[in-house]
């Protein structure tokens, strides 16, 4: 299987996008954007008693998503990871293909830029790197970066703070749907964490094209930080709202299986990447995933009488796998689960 790095492309110089690159319906396109909205995506300050108690329970059921200041995460760690990610995507490309995934398997670790297994379909404008973090199991730092030299440290002390920080909120989060503390992680079972860095090229054509297509991310809880650029949008009331870069931020995004463990209280939040002329975008997204094999269904406590579950189990592998082969498209994974009433 042929695989063409967009950066490769981007970097060629070309004036025009190829054929395969171009969202075929206007309103996939990104020029029907988003910062005129008068919204904005929740900020909060996690040392603040005010933000757990009220803002928090809020953003998760009005956006799926909010933006987090003192979260405990050092900034330096969050410079480093942008710069090991930037090291990368900076380094002569006969470097980089020795880590590339294998494209024939969806989710696989390594150097990618086609994310879904089917053939037809239009083409994201990013690569990115995926990594397995956790469990231990499952990581092998050798098939990691060594450039720049700290790369392989710097993912490893990123992941447990990303760990540390999603347990903390599905903590705070749990407690709030008036769950015990730790019903969320309970029922999420081991976790498998995934950290992905995404790079999208300076594309000549931004408007025509989509660096990652609309979607709700599959697992738990993501936690993403951002370069300066800007790009990333979460839909609201059918309006796509820009996710202002704030440097020292950390972006968190509610994914399907917290919707359905909530009962539909919390929502996941569908978001985008656009693309734009003139700068490169980085952005590190760090998944938080119950084993394949984990059965994920709405917690008893919050089906009752006036209530009832709104969503059928569902064992994670298979939502998975449905996610790769079809597509996202927006939230089609998640509403296939949907009772009707
Ligand atoms: O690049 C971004 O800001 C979004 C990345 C994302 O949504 C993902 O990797 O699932
Ligand atoms: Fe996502």
């Amino acid at each position: 299987m042929e695989v063409h790095r967009v950066q490769a492309l981007a970097e060629s110089g070309l004036s025009q996008v190829p054929p395969q690159y171009i969202q075929p319906t206007p309103s996939l396109r990104t020029t029907s954007s988003s910062s005129s909205s008068s919204s904005s995506v929740p900020l909060i300050d996690l040392s603040s008693s005010s933000s757990l108690l009220r803002h928090i329970p809020a953003a998760c059921k009005d956006w799926g998503a909010f933006q987090l200041v003192n979260h405990g995460v050092p900034d330096r760690l969050l410079d480093s990871i942008r710069s090991v990610g930037l090291g990368f995507f900076g380094s002569p490309i006969e470097s980089r293909e020795t880590f590339a995934c294998d494209p024939r398997r969806p989710a696989s670790e390594g150097y990618g830029s086609k994310m879904l297994s089917k053939s037809d379909g239009v083409l994201d404008w990013r690569d990115y790197f995926d990594h397995h973090t956790l469990p231990l199991s499952r990581r092998d730092p050798d098939r990691w970066p060594d450039f720049p030299p700290n790369y392989r440290e710097v993912i490893v002390e990123y992941s447990e703070h990303m760990k540390v920080l999603a347990q903390k909120l599905l903590g705070i989060i749990s407690r709030s749907l008036g769950l015990g503390d730790e019903y969320i992680q309970d029922a999420v079972g081991e976790v498998y964490q995934n950290i992905t860095i995404s790079y999208y090229p300076a594309c000549p054509q931004p408007e025509l094209v989509i660096g990652l297509q609309p979607h709700s991310d599959m697992g738990v809880i993501t936690l993403l930080v951002q370069d300066d650029v800007g790009g990333l949008e979460v839909l609201k009331d059918g309006e796509w709202v820009l996710v202002e870069p704030l440097k020292d931020a950390i972006v968190v995004i509610l994914a399907d299986q917290m919707e359905i463990i909530s009962n539909g209280q919390y929502i996941s939040a569908q978001h985008r990447a656009t693309v734009n002329t003139n700068r490169a975008r980085l952005s590190v997204a760090t998944f938080y995933d119950p084993s394949k094999s984990r059965k994920i269904f709405p917690a008893p406590k919050l089906v009752k009488e006036g209530s009832p579950a709104r969503y059928r189990e569902v064992v994670y592998g298979d939502y998975v796998s449905s996610w790769y082969s079809t597509g996202p498209d927006g939230r089609r994974n998640l509403d296939a689960l949907l009772i009707q009433p």
